[in-house]
């Protein structure tokens, strides 16, 4: 019987999912996080790199990968909120309809500082939809990357990715990993590689994807180089943006992933992950 793969192929998996070759019996179809999430729901696909709210919310079904995550200790450059008023000041913020965790992030981030902006749903480029009445714009993934170079770039010799000024133009970019490190001091955990309990992936798949893991980690600089390209970005903007992310779903993540999920999803049923490499069912 075939095994059915959902891949969110945004950048930030590259180092897993460029060199990764399917075991045969193994198919994948690619999206946006919010349709890997309904597409392993549903049934359309067994596993899914989902995002981590999702998997949260039906951990009474789901189980991950122990050893697979997108996740970052501060700053992640993609998951931003573009904002014209202070944080204390916003009144309306536009979300993408791409994402679920990083609008449960918000919504965490927002009720820890009592603030309550109206939440729509709006598409389009954070800088268009600053002035049509929104002053604050979330946004994930390539488009937000390219958006938030766009905004605080360009690197000079003199900065770093993370010295660079994160307001220019009456345009402030708030990186929302980030601020989830000053309230914890823990990672963020964006996805896991999630399926139900009674269906796990195949052994040669995940032998797969840790050999892809270990080659697309190993040449990071070819990885970005081929991205940055099609990003329209520096390659090393986008080296940095990779070499930042932890893949491996190591303790400090899942100490910061059960934070996360005790303050979004109050009662949630205990998470669950599969056995180690090595490790007996
Ligand atoms: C950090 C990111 O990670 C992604 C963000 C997700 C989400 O917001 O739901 C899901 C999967 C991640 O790969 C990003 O794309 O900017």
């Amino acid at each position: 019987m075939t095994y059915r793969a959902g891949w969110i192929h945004y950048t930030n998996v590259a180092p897993i999912l460029d060199s990764l070759t399917l075991p045969l019996g193994v198919t994948a179809i690619t999206g946006v996080p919010t349709q890997m999430n309904a597409a392993l729901l549903s049934g359309e696909v067994d596993i899914a790199n989902i995002s981590a709210v999702e998997f949260i919310r039906h951990a009474d079904q789901l189980e991950a990968l122990p050893d697979f995550s997108v996740a970052v200790l501060g700053p992640v450059y993609s998951v931003n909120l573009f904002h014209t008023a202070p944080l204390p000041e916003l009144r309306r913020v536009a979300l993408t309809a791409q994402s679920a965790m990083s609008v449960a992030l918000l919504e965490v981030l927002l009720r820890e500082r009592g603030l309550t902006p109206t939440l729509e749903r709006a598409e389009g480029e954070a800088q268009t939809l600053l002035t049509q009445g929104y002053d604050g714009v979330l946004r994930i993934g390539d488009s937000a990357l390219r958006e938030w170079y766009g905004v605080v770039g360009p690197l000079t010799p003199e900065t770093t990715m993370t010295s660079l000024p994160h307001a220019a133009r009456g345009i402030c970019v708030t990186d929302l990993a980030e601020e989830w490190f000053r309230l914890t001091g823990h990672p963020f955990v964006f996805a896991v590689w999630a399926y139900r309990r009674d269906n796990p992936p195949p052994p040669e798949l995940v032998q797969a994807m840790r050999e892809a893991r270990r080659e697309g980690i190993g040449y990071l600089a070819d990885v970005a180089g081929r991205h940055a390209f099609k990003l329209g970005l520096p390659e090393r903007v986008v080296q940095h943006y990779l070499w930042n992310f932890r893949y491996h779903l190591e303790a400090p993540d899942r100490l910061g992933l059960q934070e996360f999920a005790d303050k979004a999803v109050p009662g949630h049923a205990p998470l669950r992950f599969g056995p180690r490499p090595g490790q007996m069912r």
